[in-house]
């Protein structure tokens, strides 16, 4: 029997509350589909501080090289906000997603059927919503140096440094020209070129990448334009490329599409290597501990680690087809509109999911 090492990363907030769900649908695919996974549990962000003052624990980062995929919730808690930026938990997440080499983070928006009327825009507007961001990871603001605060003659400044190389941008460009190949032959670049000079290497270097992809239709637009594209008709995008900042953003924006947060996974990979599976919400400290979460978008990254990861399709097509059947049957967690429907805590939720499973 083939078995995997999966590491689990249940972090902070809802993240443990979640992540029981996620390991509970696993196992079962696992089981009918003949698999094993031997799970590691390790520390990251706000619980790796409590115990080692360290959001990143060495043997964290040495698990998670040597394992074949890494499960993560989401770290972070306003407990942390005074400590310096290093010993914050989101710096735990940056330095894994880093320490990894996890370039490419592909974050798929797809309305499900269910959902279609439940979203904050009208029926017909989401209802062809069916897109990928492929946001840069290991780059861009959030790690570009100089960074920091000092004194100045005006009283403190601080300051941070949007940089983006040849290498990086082309690496990037590439993964998302390829997925655009695979799907509707579309691609959107998003960038700041009218006043970011990194911006402008970004779009000169994805314009002389599509030379090599001619049948893939490029174009670009600016970024406070896309946030408004993507509310005015967002089914004209199929991927859209674009850095680590404006790619966090417009994911969050582009989540409310789906009706909820709570119903976004992705995965953060590298052309080699164990990839990083984890949604795209945050740890949700504001309703942490109360089983409320939604833990549809944790149990979608485990498909993604399923399917991308570890190549077991059919157990990546069963978990999904059990989100589409709860959906379907009308159960909802409070984050999604709950007019007329059935409301369920985090475990509520996912005992319906594996009874949708057993069903399948
Ligand atoms: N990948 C990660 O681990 C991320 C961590 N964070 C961290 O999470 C903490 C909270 O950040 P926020 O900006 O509040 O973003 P957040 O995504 O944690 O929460 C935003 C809002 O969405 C709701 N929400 C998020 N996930 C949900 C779910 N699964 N079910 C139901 N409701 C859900 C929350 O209750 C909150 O009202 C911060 O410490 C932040 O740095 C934020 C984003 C990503
Ligand atoms: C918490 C940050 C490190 C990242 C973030 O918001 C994200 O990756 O979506
Ligand atoms: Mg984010």
């Amino acid at each position: 029997m083939k078995t995997y090492n999966v590491v689990l990363l249940p972090g902070d907030g809802i993240g443990p509350e979640i992540m029981d769900v996620a390991t509970k649908t696993i196992d079962y695919v696992a089981q009918k589909y003949n698999f094993g996974i031997e799970y590691e549990q390790k520390l990251i962000g706000g619980s790796a501080i409590d115990k080692y003052n360290d959001p990143l624990p060495e043997e964290t980062l040495k698990a998670c090289k040597s394992s074949d995929a890494v499960l993560l919730s989401a770290i972070g808690s306003p407990k942390y906000d005074a400590l310096p930026r290093e010993k914050r938990p989101e710096s735990g997440l940056l330095n894994l997603r880093s320490g990894l080499g996890l370039f490419a983070n592909i974050r798929p928006v797809k309305v499900w059927p269910a959902l279609i009327s439940e979203s904050s825009l009208k029926q017909e507007i989401v209802q062809n919503v069916d897109l990928v961001v492929v946001r840069e990871l290991t780059g861009g603001i959030y790690f570009g140096q100089p960074k920091g605060r000092l004194q100045s003659e005006n009283g403190e400044r601080a300051f941070n440094t949007m940089t983006y190389s040849t290498m990086e941008i082309d690496r990037i460009a590439r993964v998302a020209f390829e997925l655009a190949t695979d799907r509707k032959k579309k691609l959107c670049s998003i960038d700041k070129a009218n006043v970011l000079d990194v911006s402008q290497l970004w779009r000169e270097r994805v314009i002389e990448l599509s030379y090599n992809f001619p049948k893939v239709e490029l174009n670009h637009l600016y970024v406070d334009n896309a946030a408004m594209q993507l509310i005015r008709q967002p089914d004209q995008f199929d991927v859209i490329l674009t850095g680590n900042l404006f790619g966090d953003i417009i994911s969050d924006e582009a989540a409310m599409l789906t009706g909820s947060i709570g119903m976004l996974p992705s995965a953060s990979l590298r052309l080699e290597g164990p990839g990083l599976f984890e949604p795209v919400h945050g740890s949700a400290p504001d309703i942490a501990n109360k089983d409320i979460a939604n833990p549809m978008a944790m149990v979608l990254s485990a498909a993604m680690m399923l399917r991308v990861g570890l190549k077991e399709n059919n157990a990546a097509d069963d978990l999904e087809n059990a989100i589409d059947k709860v959906l379907k049957d009308g159960y909802r967690t409070s984050d999604l509109m709950t007019n007329g429907k059935k409301v369920l805590g985090c475990r509520e939720m996912g005992e319906q999911i594996l009874m949708s499973l057993a069903a399948a």
